[in-house]
């Protein structure tokens, strides 16, 4: 398949308008086959070896919801103390997740054992396993952003609420818990930016040419 010059400015417009979102979520359902597709998506990210460690678990239980959203106030408490003064105060400001508006939450583990112990590309990089979850992460968080849905990534969260919670096999590891939802609105600012937390990086400086360049 050629993609013309449409196919790759709907693309590149999913990317520029993907967001992370934790805000602003309606509690609209989303039809099964809408998660198909996302699932879909996210199951056809590229991985070491072809070992495709991922899988995923959907939470729509709002009484699963509310302990994993324990499980966020208890992590988020612990983190806003590493954080000083006018910073933490920031920080407490913050909303970091929306655990229990979205109407969806998946999880996604990683088995790194899967298809054994020797890995096609993993030998010398032991973690490339998990970075090829992480792909899939980003399949479905853009195939989100195609369906007119927010999602977001909820890491302050103790992996063993997950075990818990969600009853996980402990040889599994966790990638991640993200929410998902229709929202009111899709900012075009990402929040951190939005609440002077962090701005964006100039794209400059994180290029360099030919080898490490400590001027740009
Ligand atoms: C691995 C990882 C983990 C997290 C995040 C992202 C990633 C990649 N982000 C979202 C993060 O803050 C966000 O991506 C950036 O601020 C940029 O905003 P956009 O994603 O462009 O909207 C995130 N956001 C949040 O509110 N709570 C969280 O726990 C996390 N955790």
């Amino acid at each position: 398949m050629h993609f013309d010059a449409t196919h790759r400015d709907h693309l590149y417009n999913i990317i520029f308008n993907r967001r992370d979102v934790r805000r602003d979520f309606l509690p609209t359902p989303i039809d099964d086959d809408v998660i198909q597709r996302l699932l879909t998506a996210a199951h056809h990210a590229p991985s070491v070896g072809f070992m495709q460690p991922w899988d995923f678990i959907i939470i729509k239980n709002p009484e699963t919801r509310a302990k994993i959203k324990d499980g966020f106030l208890a992590a988020n408490e612990a983190s806003a103390k590493l954080f000083d003064g006018e910073r933490q105060t920031l920080y407490r400001s913050l909303k970091l997740e929306g655990i229990e508006e979205a109407p969806l939450g998946i999880c996604i583990t990683c088995d790194r054992s899967r298809t054994g112990n020797v890995v096609l590309g993993r030998t010398i990089k032991p973690e490339m396993d998990l970075f090829s979850a992480v792909c899939a992460v980003q399949n479905l968080w853009l195939a989100a952003r195609a369906e007119n849905l927010g999602m977001g990534w909820v890491s302050i969260l103790e992996d063993q609420v997950l075990y818990d919670t969600l009853g996980i096999p402990e040889s599994l590891d966790i990638i991640g818990y993200f929410c998902i939802g229709y929202v009111e609105a899709f900012q075009t600012t990402p929040d951190l930016e939005r609440y002077g937390w962090q701005d964006r990086r100039p794209l400059n400086e994180a290029i360099h040419y030919e080898k490490w360049n400590t001027d740009s």
